[in-house]
């Protein structure tokens, strides 16, 4: 007997006792920094039509012919740059594993297993499902790793999962993890978080940058809520740290391609801020759980330096959640809310 229609999978423990597991998911990385593993990672990224929603017969020639020859190059060096040297691995990778590994402690002695995954790239959604199974889970709480909804990211994690699903003769009770733009535990977290990276400097910034990951503005036309969500963020956490809009404004980062993307771009919002005389800052970018080429690189390095030259004196680089305590709090939290009546 199989619970899978497809050949090769495992036996599984026994299933239909109301065994929980949690599954982790967050975007996926590259497993190297050379050209042919970055062009695997972005060609599974840039086909995504939750992605790139261009029709694939216009879309699909571009990429395979212009962008999947040029950029591999350029994000490579950028990947070099903030990878982790004593893991071998890209720190996405690092501390989504490390999120998992400290989260499964929290419920060790319920018996809940928690595991990762990644939409694209290794481990897939599909193998961490399958080690859910094979644990005896039939109950599964997918945590998409976003705070704020966004179908390139939210959407697209959960219809990998139910691709998977669709799949399996016997198939376990599935619940997804809503977006959690203003939940407390995530608004205390980022500002704990800032408090203790600013506590070290002799003074603090003039003004603490907020930095999202963009997305294009017909997305949002189209009804994506995701600047809605960002702004919901942004809102809680000037409340939770007594800051007001001009202390505490709101960008977007990581722009690909000619179309216009939510604005105020962060680079250029960034680089304007020493000819008003703001010369020390410090940027949080809530919206990312881990650290990752777009915090390390984009804003680490490439915004950091341009901000540098155009008279700024210090840019402080608040950190992700990633395995902080404040991260695995919050998501013991939203993970405890989710399973209630499942487990006690
Ligand atoms: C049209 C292109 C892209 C959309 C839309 C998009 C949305 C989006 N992405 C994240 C989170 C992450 N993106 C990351 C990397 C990344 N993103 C794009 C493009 C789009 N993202 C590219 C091409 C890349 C690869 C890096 C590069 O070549 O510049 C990452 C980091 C991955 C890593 O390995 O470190 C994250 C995380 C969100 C939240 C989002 C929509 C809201
Ligand atoms: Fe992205
Ligand atoms: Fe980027």
């Amino acid at each position: 007997m199989s619970f899978l229609h497809i050949s090769g999978a495992s036996e599984p423990a026994p299933m239909g006792q109301g065994r929980v597991g949690i599954l982790l998911a967050n975007l996926g990385t590259p497993d190297d920094t050379g050209f042919s593993g970055v062009r695997r990672y972005l060609s599974e990224f840039l086909s995504d039509q939750r992605v790139i929603e261009a029709s694939p017969a216009v879309w699909q020639p571009i990429l395979q012919g212009v962008v999947l020859t040029v950029r591999p190059r350029k994000s490579g060096a950028a990947y070099r740059r903030i990878w982790n040297t004593d893991r071998n691995e890209s720190p996405l990778r690092t501390w989504t594993r490390e999120q998992s590994d400290q989260l499964a402690k929290r419920f060790s002695a319920e018996n809940i297993s928690v595991v990762w995954g990644m939409r694209y790239g290794k481990p897939s959604v599909a193998q961490a499902v399958g080690e859910l199974m094979t644990a005896g889970c039939d109950r599964i709480l997918f945590m998409p790793l976003y705070p704020q909804y966004s179908a390139t990211t939210t959407a697209t994690a959960n219809d990998q999962l139910f691709r998977f699903l669709m799949k399996l003769r016997r198939q376990p009770a599935v619940r997804t993890l809503p977006a959690f733009a203003d939940h407390p535990a995530y608004i205390r977290a980022l500002a704990e978080t800032a408090r203790q990276a600013l506590s070290s400097l002799s003074a603090p910034p003039q003004m603490i940058v907020t930095s999202f990951h963009g997305l294009p503005n017909e997305y949002v036309a189209k009804g994506d809520p995701y600047r809605q969500d960002c702004e919901r963020t942004v809102a809680a956490l000037r409340t939770a740290m007594g800051m007001t809009e001009q202390d505490m404004p709101l960008t977007f980062q990581s722009r690909f391609g000619p179309a216009k993307w939510l604005e105020p771009y962060t680079a250029p919002f960034i680089a304007g801020l020493p000819e008003k005389g703001v010369k020390r800052i410090a940027v949080i970018m809530p919206g990312f759980m881990a650290d990752c080429i777009e915090t390390l690189d984009e804003i680490g390095n490439e915004v950091r330096s341009e901000f540098l030259a155009a008279g700024g004196e210090e840019l402080t680089l608040i950190p992700c959640l990633n395995g902080s305590r404040e991260a695995i709090d919050l998501l013991e939290t939203l993970a405890r809310s989710e399973i209630q009546g499942w487990a006690a």
